[in-house]
């Protein structure tokens, strides 16, 4: 061993402290384990400097915005980039992580910062700023190292230097026009944002629609909203080949070319684990590492590597990863102490909303939000369903709230159980709604209960009532 090589032992050592490697090591250190958490870039993660935090702070603005403009006797207020662009700034902390540092050192975590790899069971090489150490785990190593960005294997992109989500979060100002290639969150969340901060956007969708992971209509009403707002939204169109002179040049498959002064692919996700020493585990670099409700890895002998977040693709999502790290925490340190798990589903020892009830936001104008299983993976999965829709302008809160409310409201029932496997809002301001549908899924409360739970006069939760009566006739 040199000088540079110190070597250290921890009882769990945690790979990535984006917000679920915080989580889980914050868990399994109040069980009483002593936790080494590692992390190569920021504490917070991409969450915290270049996804959920930064784009809310971008899109927010906008939807309040659009929400004045539709009250009747208010102007909609002036948006101003440079003020929003601030507001942004000062959400990721300008990039500085000190405040997460602080938090995980005051909740008594070891922070060690670099790049780590696996070297072998339980064993962990950190290269960190002019230092290499090497960390043994006592009984735990958890992967939490999240996803970056695909981009698509097209001629002359590199030369392109396309946006990927980190730039569409960090941009320091709006390009005069902006094309954005996806359908998913990423590309509906930041064409709305970078439209309504003064870029003109064209969204190029290869599919006819938006959201395919949501029932029909929110991408529907997702996309009217885009075009509402001004973005040209244009489906079943693929790009070829992309060059830059000056203005980024794409070619798309009808033959045309698109010019833009910038272009976002919003492409999809591919898991951090192509250098991450899984080999020396008798894993293959680069992909998923998928687990079992408690957490562990499949594949690996001996009950000591985990994997939780977006690397073990469950659910991408900010909530769920906290989810899993708050659950496989608690687990790793069980059993250490040799305490007995709960695994039954729903028990303190697995996660099992992750897959049942994960549910969503999208922040557009409308915001779409959902949870559980749409009509047709709900039909798909074999089970006996009927599907209520409600337009939700039609109810007296949504008619106050905004002036010409355009909104739809589904709920998937289980007809055998008679309890709700999903759910459904589109339109302003139902992102706050969506909790009271997680709670009636992951309760698995009766409908003829629910008929008992009198949402409140005059508010958009009397969908709810409306639904309802729309499921007993
Ligand atoms: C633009 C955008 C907006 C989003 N908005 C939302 C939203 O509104 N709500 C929501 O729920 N989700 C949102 N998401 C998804 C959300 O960002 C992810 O689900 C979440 O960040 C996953 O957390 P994680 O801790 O698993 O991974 P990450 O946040 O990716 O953190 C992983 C950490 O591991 C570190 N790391 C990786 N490899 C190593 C290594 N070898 N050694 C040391 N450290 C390493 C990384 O540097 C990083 O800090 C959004 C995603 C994007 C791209
Ligand atoms: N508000 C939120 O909750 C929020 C916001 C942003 C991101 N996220 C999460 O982050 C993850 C990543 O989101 P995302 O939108 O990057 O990925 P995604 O997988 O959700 O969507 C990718 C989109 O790109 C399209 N695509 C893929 N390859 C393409 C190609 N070569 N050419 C054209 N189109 C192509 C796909 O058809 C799809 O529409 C998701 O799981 C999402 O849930 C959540």
């Amino acid at each position: 061993m040199t000088a540079a090589q110190e070597q250290q032992t921890y009882d769990v050592i945690v790979i990535g402290a984006g917000p679920t490697g915080e989580n889980l090591a914050d868990r399994a250190h109040a069980g009483g384990l002593s936790v080494a958490l590692v992390e190569a870039e920021l504490v917070g993660g991409e969450c915290s400097y270049w996804a959920c935090m930064p784009s809310k702070a971008l899109l927010r603005p906008m939807a309040a915005r659009a929400d004045a403009a539709r009250v009747p006797g208010l102007e909609a207020p002036a948006l101003d980039p440079a003020a929003v662009l601030a507001t942004r700034d000062a959400f990721t902390s300008h990039w500085h992580d000190d405040g997460q540092v602080a938090w995980a050192e005051g909740a008594g975590l070891s922070v060690v910062r670099g790049h780590a790899r696996l070297a072998g069971p339980r064993r962990v090489v950190v290269e960190g700023p002019g230092a290499s150490l090497e960390l043994t785990a006592r009984h735990a190593v958890a992967v939490c190292t999240g996803t970056s960005a695909v981009l698509p294997d097209l001629p002359g992109l590199d030369a392109v230097q396309p946006w990927t989500s980190r730039q569409a979060t960090s941009a320091k100002a709006a390009p005069e026009r902006l094309a954005v290639v996806g359908g998913g969150v990423v590309a509906v969340e930041m064409a709305a944002a970078w439209n309504a901060l003064g870029s003109r956007v064209t969204l190029l969708v290869r599919g006819e629609r938006l959201l395919d992971r949501m029932e029909d209509f929110a991408g529907g009403l997702v996309a009217e909203g885009l075009r509402t707002a001004g973005v040209d939204v244009r489906f079943g169109v693929s790009v070829r080949g992309a060059r830059r002179n000056g203005e980024v040049v794409l070619d798309l498959d009808d033959g045309s070319e698109l010019r833009a002064d910038e272009v976002l692919f919003a492409t999809g996700r591919r898991p951090a684990t192509a250098d991450l020493g899984l080999e020396t585990v008798g894993l293959e670099p680069g992909g998923w590492l998928p687990v079992d409700d408690t957490g562990l890895v499949q594949g690996v002998e001996g009950g000591w590597l985990y994997a939780a977040g977006d690397v073990n693709h469950r659910a991408l999502l900010t909530h769920q990863g906290k989810y899993q790290g708050r659950v496989f925490g608690a687990v790793i340190a069980d059993r250490a102490a040799g305490r007995e798990l709960d695994t039954v589903p729903w028990g303190r020892s697995v996660a099992t909303a992750d897959v049942a009830a994960v549910p969503q936001v999208v922040f557009t104008d409308p915001e779409a939000a959902s949870v559980g299983l749409t009509l047709a993976q709900a039909e798909g999965a074999g089970r006996r369903v009927r599907a209520v829709d409600f337009e939700i302008g039609n109810v007296a809160g949504a008619s106050l709230f905004a002036e010409g409310y355009r909104g739809r409201a589904r709920m998937v029932v289980d007809l055998d159980r008679e309890v709700l496997l999903g759910a459904t809002f589109v339109g302003p301001g139902v992102a706050e709604l969506l909790h009271s549908a997680t709670v009636a899924v992951v309760g698995e409360v009766p409908v003829s209960r629910l008929w008992h739970a009198v949402p409140s006069y005059p508010t958009i939760s009397e969908v709810w009532l409306r639904l309802l009566e729309a499921y007993r006739g």
